[in-house]
């Protein structure tokens, strides 16, 4: 059995019989505990996972994931036009033990996937410095022209996590659109974000992870669609993506954001249910060079995962 075909801790096996296409990697990052380990086992396995170990260092996953192409139809592998892809995932310890050696996983991003904690403001905010420090001591992929927050030069994904147990708190809603739209006012400095969420720092016994993930705008669609605009952008740059469904309001002037985090991400169409059915966009991640062909790409769909 060729290696790639294994079926390894974290490492899908690839059941089209013919060797990956390429690979794409994608680093994953944010404080001690946000859940990092939790979402990418949930990206590989589908599934939760009841008592994560903090990482050592860092651990890599790799996702399996088929990606379609005009320009591989004459010569792809499986004859539909479809070829495989490896996704890795590398869940970068958020420890500070670590700190001072965790550049040396730096090496060859595509992508990055900040987490942090709805229930704890601080993670929030240390994502700038996350990203500030990638952005100095990594090396990229097929980089952007121009930096993002902190100078990253790559597309990246937020994923704003544990919004099950900040649901209980004060600014806290309903449903996740709700938080969404709160988190987009108060970028604007319209509402006040002073107050510092209390810290609960239990995963809820009768709860699985994946309910929680459902809770915490983990999106399966959203995160698919990251993927195949990496592979589109290491291995595919003429071609342009699908046209996006939505409307894309103007870009709302950066000097009123108090956090360049945010900055490059806003909420496109948000639509309010008083349910968990929903559809909206987001605008992820417009930098001012940023080829034609990545500006529809960078909106990403979201919708709740159904496994
Ligand atoms: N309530 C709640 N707890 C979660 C959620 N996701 C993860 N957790 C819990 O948070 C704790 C930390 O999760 P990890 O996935 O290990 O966090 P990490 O970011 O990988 O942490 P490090 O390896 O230290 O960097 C674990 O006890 C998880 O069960 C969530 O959505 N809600």
């Amino acid at each position: 059995m060729p290696w790639w075909g294994r079926e390894r801790d974290g490492i899908e096996q690839i059941q089209s019989g013919g060797p990956p296409f390429g690979q794409i990697r994608i680093l994953v990052v944010g404080d001690s505990g946000v859940g990092k380990t939790s979402l990418v086992h949930l990206i590989l396995k589908g599934c939760s996972i009841a008592h994560p170990r903090p990482t050592v260092g860092c651990a890599v996953g790799v996702k399996h994931i088929s990606y379609g192409s005009a320009s591989m139809s004459s010569n792809n592998l499986k004859g539909d036009g479809e070829n495989d892809f490896f996704v890795e995932l590398w869940d970068i310890s958020g420890h500070d033990r670590y700190k001072d050696f965790r550049h040396l996983f730096y090496t060859q991003i595509n992508g990055v996937i900040f987490v942090h904690d709805l229930s704890q403001r601080r993670t929030k905010a240390s994502l700038q410095n996350w990203a500030a420090e990638i952005a100095s001591t990594g090396t990229f992929s097929v980089p952007l022209g121009s930096g993002g927050p902190g100078g990253l030069p790559v597309p990246y994904l937020i994923i704003a996590n544990k919004t099950d147990i900040s649901s209980n708190q004060r600014h806290a809603s309903s449903g996740n659109l709700v938080d969404v739209a709160r988190m987009w006012v108060e970028k604007q400095g319209l509402l006040s974000s002073s107050e510092e969420l209390p810290l609960i720092d239990s995963f809820p016994g009768s709860s699985s992870l994946l309910a929680a993930a459902k809770e915490a705008r983990y999106d399966k669609e959203a995160v698919m669609k990251f993927f195949k605009q990496l592979i589109r952008r290491r291995y595919f740059p003429d071609e342009q993506p699908a046209p996006s469904p939505w409307p894309v309001p103007p870009v709302p002037n950066s000097e009123h954001l108090d956090n360049q985090f945010y900055s490059s991400f806003r909420v496109d169409k948000p639509v309010l249910h008083s349910q968990r059915t929903y559809a909206h966009s987001y605008s992820f991640q417009r930098f001012s060079e940023t080829r034609s062909d990545e500006s529809d790409s960078s909106k990403l769909e979201i919708a709740e995962i159904n496994y």
